[in-house]
């Protein structure tokens, strides 16, 4: 090995069979970032950045294995690339042990936002919590004050919902029932009506996400009365597929008809000014090209369709790699002054560690996810982006800025009954 090469290790959910297996696009565009900042000779100077990588499977055992593999095999890696909430985990407990920052490109669980159990974890994948705020906005704009939530029992709606708690209070809004379910959502959702819930937002995954929405067909909970809020990151017809396989007892036309006027959030993971150029030199979009021509090498079929799982992602792994190479830059430059560099590091070495936190904390650039920048718990700071479902497909409605406690609106949105639909029973007096 060159002694001017500076290595990290990456850990990928690539073939699993549960969770989120978006090592598969998110890898590729981790290495099309690697290329990328190796070209740069204002990079690192001199040194060149490999990352030595091995999948996961989403699996949090695995997961380990695979880092202690990194770790007890030479060559000594600088830090960890990670996907996957649990495997974030389990890895960023552990490689504190190491003095090794951790960089997460696909975890969304709002626990992982807690310095005590991962004093050196990043994420450029903003956490799930990131959408409250954009409801609370959707909610005051609209004059919700009294509202109803559904949830699936799984950790990261768990720790979600007592987020949205927490920001409900702040902003006087009253939460008229909190429903769970472990899969299956009939008696939650008879319980909404029961409660008359009007504004109701519904956080699980997709696959409960189907069952939900017959079971709100067949308690005549949608139409002109009702406000839902959904994840937005579902893909985009997710109501009208597998209704067979997932034994949905509604058929397309009716799941269609309790989806119409449904709001989303979700966080934007590709900057929306697509002819913005970021700090590659490229736009959004030229990413776009390059990741589809790389995924095509890689025998996918995107023109037809086909795309890989984490492509939503792959912006916020690229960005990672980028992250990284200007916080080494940064550190360099800082070592070189007493005469040091990063092949001075080693896992017992703090003070260089803290030398490489301080550089990840401040970082700041345009990268094709949009601005990276890193909240003091190394949360990724994100803008949200808000859809509502009109005649079986999504509108954009705007987006917020919960920084700047900016709402850009854009006056798309159509109530099935022709008017905002109240939080409450209107009872008119009559004259
Ligand atoms: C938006 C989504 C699908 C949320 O889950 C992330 C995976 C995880 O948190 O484990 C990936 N991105």
């Amino acid at each position: 090995r060159r002694d001017n090469d500076l290595h990290i290790g990456g850990i990928f959910p690539m073939e699993g069979e549960g969770g989120w297996q978006g090592g598969q696009a998110c890898k590729p565009a981790a290495e099309l970032a690697l290329a990328d900042v190796n070209a740069r000779s204002d990079l690192l100077s001199g040194f060149k950045l490999l990352l030595h990588s091995n999948d996961s499977k989403c699996e949090p055992g695995l997961g380990a294995s695979v880092m202690y593999n990194l770790l007890y095999n030479p060559p000594q890696k600088l830090l960890l690339l990670a996907g996957c909430s649990t495997v974030c985990t389990t890895v960023a407990e552990a490689a504190k042990m190491w003095n090794l920052m951790v960089l997460c490109y696909g975890a969304s669980s709002p626990a992982l936002s807690d310095r005590a159990r991962f004093p050196t974890l990043f994420r450029t994948h903003p956490s799930a919590t990131v959408h409250n705020p954009t409801r609370i906005k959707l909610m005051q704009k609209f004059g919700w004050s009294r509202i109803a939530i559904l949830q699936q029992a799984e950790e990261v709606f768990i720790s979600t919902v007592e987020d949205l708690e927490a920001h409900c209070k702040k902003a006087s809004i009253e939460i008229v029932t909190r429903q769970s379910f472990l899969s299956d959502p009939a008696d939650a959702v008879r319980n909404l009506r029961r409660q008359d819930a009007r504004v109701i937002v519904g956080l699980f995954y997709v696959v409960a996400a189907r069952r939900v929405l017959c079971e709100v067909y067949k308690h005549r909970l949608y139409g002109k009365s009702y406000v839902w809020f959904f994840i937005g990151w579902y893909e985009d017809n997710w109501f009208e597929t597998n209704l067979e396989r997932e034994g949905i007892e509604c058929t397309v036309e009716q799941m269609r008809e309790a989806a119409e006027g449904h709001l989303t959030t979700e966080a934007l993971m590709w900057n929306q000014n697509a002819n913005q150029t970021t700090i590659s030199g490229m736009t959004s979009e030229d990413f776009r090209s390059r990741l589809n021509e790389a995924l095509r090498e890689a025998g996918f079929d995107i023109d037809g369709g086909r795309y890989p799982e984490g492509y939503q992602e792959a912006p916020l792994a690229y960005d990672a790699v980028w992250a990284v190479a200007l916080a080494f830059n940064k550190t360099m430059e800082k070592l070189e002054k007493s005469g040091l560099s990063l092949k001075n590091f080693t896992y017992t070495n703090k003070k260089i560690a803290d030398d490489i936190y301080e550089a990840i904390n401040s970082t700041s650039f345009l990268g094709v996810s949009g601005l990276v920048a890193f909240s003091s718990q190394g949360d990724r700071i994100a803008l949200t982006q808000i859809e509502q479902l009109t005649d079986n497909h999504y509108v954009k409605l705007g987006y917020y800025d919960t920084q700047a406690d900016n709402l850009t609106w854009l006056e798309r949105e159509r109530w099935v009954g022709g008017k905002v639909p109240p939080d409450r029973t209107v009872v008119v007096n009559e004259l």
